[in-house]
């Protein structure tokens, strides 16, 4: 009957560490990725560190990377979404740093959806 549940196969992570270094060096060396290679400045922006709760860029995803401090991939690719949702959340759309937001968070949806089809 339908409500039986089948096995769940889950699947090989073994590869994931290695897939959260590849996806990071690219989200890295992006033309538009600029504005989140540092952690937003919460001296030199008005209003930043009381509109965003979880600040979040692309060298303290690294530091996190490289002290194995990322459980899985999904707790990757949470804070890689945290750097973009903080962007839409502080920067018009129509702006520089909106529409970098916009293209980076294009480009990381195909890459890791690329690389987690790949065999
Ligand atoms: C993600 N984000 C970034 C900024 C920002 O100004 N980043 C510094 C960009 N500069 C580039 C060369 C030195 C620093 C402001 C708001 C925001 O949401």
């Amino acid at each position: 009957p339908v409500f039986v549940k089948r096995a769940k196969t889950a699947r090989d992570n073994n590869r994931d560490l290695g897939l959260c270094r590849v996806l990071l060096a690219e989200l890295e060396r992006h033309q538009d990725a600029w504005p989140f290679l540092t952690p937003v400045s919460q001296k030199s922006v008005p209003g930043y560190r009381k509109v965003i709760k979880k600040p979040m860029d692309f060298s303290t995803i690294r530091e996190k990377l490289v002290n194995s401090q990322y459980q899985n991939l999904e707790t990757f690719i949470i804070d890689v979404n945290l750097v973009y949702d903080n962007c839409e959340k502080f920067n018009e759309d129509n702006s520089e740093i909106g529409r970098a937001g916009h293209n980076m968070r294009k480009f990381f949806e195909k890459r890791w959806t690329e690389l987690l089809k790949q065999t």
